[in-house]
């Protein structure tokens, strides 16, 4: 059967890829938020559906009023969940290989939201085939922004197997109704999209 295409989504602070701070994200970006949201749910097909996989921490830490992800296949990971559908869009899963066997055809993608541990194990499951980071900059030396969790993501040594796509290529990827700005800018942040594939 036609496997959909998985991709990690994510947003990180440069050098050292940061993303959270004691349980949530060390920011708030409008607009990234936006793009996220719009990237996970938008599909080329009408009648299909996105998936979006996260860590059970990560599901916990939503507001139950503001959780499953509107529009979007939620599947939850944890080892001690069984493999079962739980509610309309929310899955429950023990591991990726199993919630994506439990996949009805008419999911067109699977996004990885996160959070750490999912995405630092998933960056090397070679089903995941597409990377789409907001690289963010802090742009002001003087305030700096209290991180304590990273992606260890082997993106910038030589022998990486990631390489960073061409602006056309993410464009292609999102479909042309997604608006692509470039150097974003909020508060002391600076941040692009960006979209990486194994070589
Ligand atoms: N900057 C960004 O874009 C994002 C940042 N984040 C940040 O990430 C942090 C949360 O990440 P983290 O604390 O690591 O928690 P996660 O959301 O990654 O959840 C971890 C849990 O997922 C389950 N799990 C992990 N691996 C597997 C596996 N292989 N099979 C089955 N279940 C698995 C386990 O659940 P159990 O214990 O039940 O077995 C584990 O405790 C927060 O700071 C959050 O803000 C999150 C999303 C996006
Ligand atoms: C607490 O629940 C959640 C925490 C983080 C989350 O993921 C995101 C939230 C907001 C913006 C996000 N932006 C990008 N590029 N990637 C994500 N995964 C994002 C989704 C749910």
């Amino acid at each position: 059967e036609i496997k959909p295409t998985i991709a990690i989504i994510v947003a990180a602070l440069k050098p050292d890829l940061a993303i959270g701070f004691q349980g949530k994200m060390p920011w708030r970006l409008r607009k990234e938020i936006r793009y996220f949201k719009d990237v996970t749910t938008k599909t080329s097909d009408p009648s299909k559906i996105n998936a979006v996989v996260m860590g059970r921490k990560t599901w916990d830490s939503i507001p139950a009023r503001f959780r499953p992800l509107p529009d979007r296949i939620n599947i939850v990971l944890s080892r001690s969940f069984q493999n079962e559908t739980v509610d309309t869009n929310v899955i429950h899963a023990n591991s990726i290989a199993n919630s994506l066997s439990q996949l009805q055809p008419n999911v067109e993608r699977v996004f990885v939201i996160g959070g750490a541990e999912i995405y630092n194990e998933l960056i090397n499951d070679s089903r995941v085939t597409h990377l789409l980071l907001t690289e963010i900059e802090n742009t002001n030396e003087d305030n700096q922004i209290a991180v304590d969790t990273f992606l260890k993501f082997p993106l910038y040594s030589t022998d990486s197997q990631w390489r960073k796509q061409p602006k056309s290529e993410l464009q292609k990827f999102i479909g042309s109704s997604i608006t692509l700005e470039d150097d974003i800018s909020e508060g002391d942040l600076k941040y692009n999209y960006t979209l990486w594939t194994r070589r």
